[in-house]
């Protein structure tokens, strides 16, 4: 039955009326499938549009959540860095300081402030240790006019909106990874921070316009196992013992190829045990003066054949004369576009204090201020990158910096003592030991 309708409706009964019949069901037929076309179309259209709507969305949302996140960038966050940047004295130098969060950081951040340089810092406040230390230092160097920006050596935009902001003539490199025998645990942070950020702020000194002046913080540990002393930049550092030592001597290399390649001024100097108030928490007097206040053992490692191991302990003071030094007798970069004019300046000094104590006589000191007794446990020293002994050869930086350390170890540490028992809130009792 069905099939009947649609064979009249397909072939009319009269043969006149079969072209006109015929035409009309072609006309219905084509307009059906018109129709279908037209809706077809437009449902495309809709999916299409759809489609490119959400998409847009959702580049909205990334783009909007980056800006909403974003710690810089925006017209206050260059007004603030112009600001911090900005020199009060005839002559004075501009300088991004890494790392300004850090404990020489900070420190070299406010005596340039205090002499009226522009200063900017920028620091990652990664968590190695205890980073509320870190925030202290800020809030220090906020209250002195200096910006630290919150961000990491391996963002090149960060650092090329800095350049592109201020024209700084000294970059002061002081971030890094610290600390020898952490490498054993963590050794992939030791080549994101000492080399491959490195490079990242080498590439942004080199393309900057004017290239800044560069001074970086090497490391005594470079010596690795030298025996000749006292340890001199002329000796091998070849043989490093430790990944910390190895990244650092890698960075001497690095900087060499951006000194020779693109006319980048470099000084390298090479730190001895730094120590001081707002220190390291990780490093042996800052450990060592916390156990002995809680009344917990302290580990004091010697050597296998019974024999004390010794550092140059060099007082933060003394290490903040040399960088300022250091910037202060830089020559400019002699580069730019990617190109160097003629051979710039390269330097590498040791920064030490010339007369190494022994880490026996470093707990003696610590006790007499402390006015406590320490509970000791005497160990053999784990083989996990430590040297048994450092002692700097200066005669470098007297000649190139003029530096003379003036702090020995019991008048530094005096000094520590009385700044960790202010800052952590302790009272000591009256007793000497
Ligand atoms: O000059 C440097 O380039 C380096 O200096 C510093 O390294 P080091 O000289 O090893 O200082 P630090 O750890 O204070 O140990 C001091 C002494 O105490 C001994 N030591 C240590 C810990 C312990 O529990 N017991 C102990 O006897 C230990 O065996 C050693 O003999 C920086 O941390 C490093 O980042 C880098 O800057």
């Amino acid at each position: 039955m069905k099939l009947r309708v649609i064979d009249d409706d397909l072939f009319p009964s009269t043969p006149g009326k079969v072209k006109i019949e015929r035409t009309h069901a072609l006309n219905r037929q084509l307009h059906r499938c018109f129709a279908s076309t037209i809706t077809l179309f437009l449902w495309a259209v809709l999916l299409v549009a759809l489609t490119a709507s959400y998409l847009s969305f959702r580049s909205f949302v990334a783009t909007s959540s980056r800006y909403f996140t974003a710690t810089w960038g925006g017209l206050h966050w260059e007004s603030q860095i112009r600001s911090s940047a900005a020199v009060t004295r005839p002559d004075g130098i501009t300088v991004l300081i890494t790392g300004a969060a850090g404990f020489v950081g900070s420190h070299v951040s406010l005596a340039l402030r205090r002499r009226g340089d522009g200063v900017v810092g920028l620091d990652n406040f990664n968590a190695y240790y205890d980073p509320s230390l870190k925030k202290a230092r800020k809030a220090l160097l906020d209250s002195q006019g200096v910006l630290v920006v919150e961000g990491d050596v391996n963002d090149a935009r960060l650092l090329a909106k800095l350049f592109d902001t201020v024209p700084f003539t000294h970059v002061m490199h002081l971030a890094a990874q610290a600390g020898v025998r952490y490498a054993i645990e963590n050794p992939a942070s030791y080549v994101h921070s000492n080399v491959a950020g490195l490079v990242t702020l080498l590439e942004a000194c080199k393309s900057a316009d004017p290239q800044p002046s560069v001074i970086w913080a090497s490391s005594s540990s470079v010596y690795g196992l030298n025996d000749k002393v006292p340890f001199s930049e002329s000796h091998r550092t070849d043989r490093p013992a430790s990944l910390y030592a190895a990244t650092k001597k890698a960075g001497e290399e690095i900087t060499h190829v951006y000194n020779h390649i693109y006319g980048l001024s470099i000084t390298g100097l090479r730190f001895f045990t730094v120590y001081g108030p707002w220190g390291r928490p990780d490093m042996a007097y800052y450990s060592f003066t916390r156990n002995i206040l809680q009344g917990k053992p302290i580990n004091i490692y010697r050597r296998r054949d019974g024999a004390d191991l010794a550092r140059d302990f060099t007082y933060i003071d003394d290490i903040v004369r040399g960088c300022v030094a250091a910037l202060d007798t830089a020559e400019a970069s002699t580069g730019s576009g990617g190109k160097k004019r003629r051979p710039a300046q390269y330097r590498i000094c040791n920064l030490g204090n010339t007369s190494p104590m022994t880490v026996p006589a470093l707990v003696r000191i610590l006790e007499r201020h402390l006015k406590v007794k320490a509970k000791k446990h005497v160990l053999e020293m784990p083989g996990n990158g430590d040297v048994p002994f450092t002692h700097a050869n200066i005669s470098s930086a007297r000649a190139e910096l003029g530096y003379k350390p003036t702090t020995n170890l019991d008048t530094g540490l005096k000094k520590f003592v009385k700044w960790y028992l202010s800052y952590y809130g302790y009272r000591l009792n009256n007793k000497s030991v």
